[in-house]
């Protein structure tokens, strides 16, 4: 099998798995995987498409600048550039972004701070982080419709490997190594997100600070 359709595989079930959290509302997301280094080749979903539905017209190849590297009629995501920083910045492998309501309340509620910090919560670990009592942090940015904008914004907090960046009231993208490892850090993120807002819920339910 070539390199381009087990990438291509690969992608197809991570998206599957992030569609079965029901994680891509109204079309919302998009997910990318490397194909090559040198030049960077990297496969990113359609834009526009339902991500529940699994079809051969799901992703495209496109080049290190996020242009189609094949003919095709199929757009890459509007948000490919994000994509671009990644692979252009990093050796990362896989790069996830989706908008769920608990990534979005996370990033309203800290995004005058700028970031949001997390302590105290063995999921930390998913994460690669095994001190005692550590804190993640992670970087909220305003969102832009213009993407080159939000692009170079996003860019500023791109720092090795693996890392996240929520963007205020639209949602979060992380990158990994490869894709098992971008989903992992995913859904460690978005499990400190839920936990975080249903904690705050209880306590103000409760009268509890
Ligand atoms: C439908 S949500 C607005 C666009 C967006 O933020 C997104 O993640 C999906 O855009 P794409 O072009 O990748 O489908
Ligand atoms: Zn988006």
């Amino acid at each position: 099998m070539s390199i381009l359709v087990q990438r291509w595989n690969e992608l197809a079930d991570v998206k599957d798995e992030l569609a079965g959290r029901d994680w891509f509302f109204g079309t919302s997301g998009n997910l990318s995987i490397r194909v090559s280094h040198d030049p960077t080749t990297f496969l990113v979903t359609a834009s526009g498409k339902d991500k529940r539905k699994r079809t051969s017209e799901d992703f495209l190849l496109v080049d290190a600048n996020g242009n189609p590297a094949e003919e095709t009629i199929l757009r890459p995501s509007a948000e490919t550039l994000l994509h671009v920083k990644v692979y252009g910045k990093t050796n990362a492998g896989c790069s996830l972004h989706v908008h769920t309501i608990d990534n979005n309340l996370i990033s309203e509620l800290y995004g005058d701070k700028g970031e949001v910090t997390f302590k105290g919560q063995e999921i930390i670990k998913a994460l690669g982080i095994w001190e005692e009592d550590a804190e993640v942090s992670v970087p909220i940015i305003q969102n832009h419709a213009h993407i080159p904008t939000l692009a170079e914004t996003f860019d500023e907090h791109i720092q090795g490997d693996q890392g996240a960046v929520l963007i205020r009231n639209h949602g979060i993208t992380v990158w990994g190594r490869n894709a098992f490892e971008a989903k992992k850090v995913l859904e460690a993120y978005e499990f400190l997100f839920s936990y975080h807002v249903k904690l705050l819920t209880l306590k103000n339910q409760l009268q509890i600070s």
